[in-house]
């Protein structure tokens, strides 16, 4: 079971503790069951009441209102201590993950789950806590009804187990369709994203907009009746819990006295004693829901993991940049490297390569060629994101391997096409405040972007702007060498001429390399070399 599985992973210490005061809470409860009882019992018979069952009582639910405290407070932080240590993790897995194995699962579902299934969990499972001090109470119950009759309590027991037996096999079976409830949900969460990342075109398109919500009320109308057929469910389920309960005193004050002799005396106590199950069984059978349902949660998370562990990149030093060989390279090789895209079925989509592409160092070099000819695949090969599937990635003749990947990528800085704005330049805390307002001016973004309080006060520009900022990122890094994907392809005639004629021979004083995807065949001149990619091969390596 997924729960017991994120339980037992902490400390034993702590778990120890939370179980024996949820059970001296319970003991408590059952306890105050019991004191009342015989309270009561003696008013029945006009005896007075001593002041030290009073006593005892007032210091039984001391004793109660302070395990039971304890237990719900422990537990609490214990639970949110695990799924901490879960999502912390998750995500650690995330950042040291293969590009491919992401990109393969989709980020809707790494979202969906790392957040939307954690913070469900972190609601959910301290009710459970709160339910299993009801099993023990019930436990209790049941064992003190051992104390007024055997009879009654074998009869209660026996029945008791048979119920739960039954109770767990239709909550295992219901437990199932509340995948068929998470995939409905998943989906709809992924079409509301439509709407969000959608908008501009939808406003342009009443037609699409009309078709899109059609679209988004099935799926709500499909998950409403997804839920309602498992509520239904649920609910014959509850009424058969409720109607245990009632069924099995019935049994005990109605049935039993036929049989046996003598009985009657204890049958008001077993009475009162069900009256107090009552609540505890209806707090326990409605909290199975919830088990159920962070039960599939729990089992989303973990399965995320296993397959963010299939694609772990194996983890090499430290820390990789500071003990880096490769940053005194003199040339970086693709040698016979072949990679290819893969479908869900396993069909191949694209294939590319033998590449076999030499990049010295303090180079410019122009990568060319058509839309889906390859090129960002090869220069995600190039620079580790990728692995061969065949060939190797060399660097002054030694293969860059498993164990030095990261280290070889480290030499890197990229902006590619899909690129990322990040809110602040991470990873280079120290920077200083005058350095990057410097490079802020000199990308002509003084009127739009700040720098304060270590980070950018903004990231609400155009693409072209947008593309300057991650060009002020790449700066501050001070890589051996960068990658630009049609980075100048939405700047300004004016800011291509500042790439071209300035940055680029700014980058080689500075004894840079840099290759650069571009269709400006206007600037052909500004690099060493070109290379031109066609059908996944190099069909051009040559000198300018
Ligand atoms: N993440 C991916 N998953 C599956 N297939 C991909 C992925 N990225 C690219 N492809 C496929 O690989 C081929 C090459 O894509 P790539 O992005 O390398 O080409 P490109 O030359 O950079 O194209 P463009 O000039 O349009 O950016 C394309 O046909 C594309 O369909």
């Amino acid at each position: 079971m997924n729960i017991l599985r994120l339980l037992r992973s902490g400390t034993s210490g702590n778990r120890q503790f939370i179980i024996i005061v949820t059970s001296l809470s319970g003991l408590g409860n059952a306890g105050l069951v019991g004191l009342i009882n015989q309270a009561a019992e003696r008013s029945l018979l006009d005896e007075a009441i001593s002041v030290q069952l009073m006593i005892v009582y007032l210091l039984t639910l001391f004793f109660f209102i302070v395990s039971n405290r304890s237990s719900l407070l422990h537990a609490n932080r214990f639970v949110q201590s695990r799924l901490e240590t879960m999502r912390r993790r998750v995500v650690n897995k995330i950042g040291k993950v293969d590009l491919r194995t992401l990109e393969r699962m989709g980020q809707g579902d790494v979202y969906l789950t790392v957040a939307q299934e954690t913070d469900h969990l972190s609601q959910t499972l301290p009710l459970i806590i709160g339910a299993a001090q009801s099993a023990f109470l019930l436990v209790f119950l049941i064992l003190y009804i051992a104390t007024l009759s055997l009879i009654s309590f074998f009869v209660v027991a026996g029945f008791t187990v048979l119920g739960i037996l039954f109770f767990l096999n239709r909550q295992k079976a219901l437990t199932g369709y509340l995948g068929e409830v998470h995939y409905k949900e998943a989906e709809l969460i992924d079409n509301l994203s439509h709407f969000t990342l959608g908008f501009q075109e939808i406003r342009l398109n009443a037609n699409k907009n009309d078709a899109l919500f059609e679209h988004f009320t099935n799926l709500t109308s499909d998950l409403k009746d997804a839920v309602l057929r498992d509520g239904g469910r649920w609910v014959t389920l509850l009424q058969f819990s409720n109607a245990f309960v009632f069924l099995l005193a019935g049994l005990v004050v109605f049935v039993l006295p036929i049989f046996f002799g003598g009985y009657t005396d204890t049958i008001y106590k077993i009475m009162a004693v069900s009256v107090f199950a009552v609540g505890p069984m209806a707090a326990l059978t409605s909290v199975i829901r919830l088990l159920g349902r962070a039960e599939v949660g729990l089992g989303h998370v973990y399965d995320l993991e296993r397959r963010l562990d299939e694609g772990l990149s194996p983890s090499g030093p430290k820390s990789p940049r500071q003990n880096s060989p490769f940053r005194n390279f003199s040339k970086i090789e693709l040698s016979e490297a072949m990679f290819r895209y893969v479908d869900r079925e396993n069909a191949i989509t694209f294939a590319a390569g033998p590449l076999n592409l030499t990049l010295n160092r303090g180079e410019i070099v122009f990568m060319t060629g058509g839309n889906g000819s390859g090129k960002s695949t090869a220069l995600k090969l190039l620079c580790g994101l990728y692995l061969p599937e065949s060939g190797r990635v060399l660097c002054d003749g030694e293969e860059v391997t498993d164990t030095t990947r990261q280290q070889y990528r480290e030499i890197y800085s990229a902006i590619f096409t899909d690129f990322h704005l990040f809110d602040r330049p991470y990873g280079m805390e120290n920077v200083s405040t005058e350095e990057v307002e410097r490079l802020i001016a000199k990308m002509e973004l003084s009127d739009k972007v700040r720098f304060e309080k270590g980070r950018f006060t903004t990231r609400e520009l155009s693409t072209g702007q947008r593309k300057r900022l991650a060009m002020i990122s790449c700066l501050l890094e001070d890589r051996e060498v960068y990658i630009f994907d049609e980075w100048a392809a939405d700047q300004d005639g004016h800011f291509r001429d500042v790439f071209y004629r300035e940055m680029l021979p700014d980058f080689k004083a500075r004894g840079k390399t840099v290759i650069a995807v571009t269709h400006d065949d206007k600037y052909w001149d500004c690099c060493d070399r070109q290379v031109t990619l066609d059908l996944g091969m190099i069909t051009m390596a040559g000198v300018n």
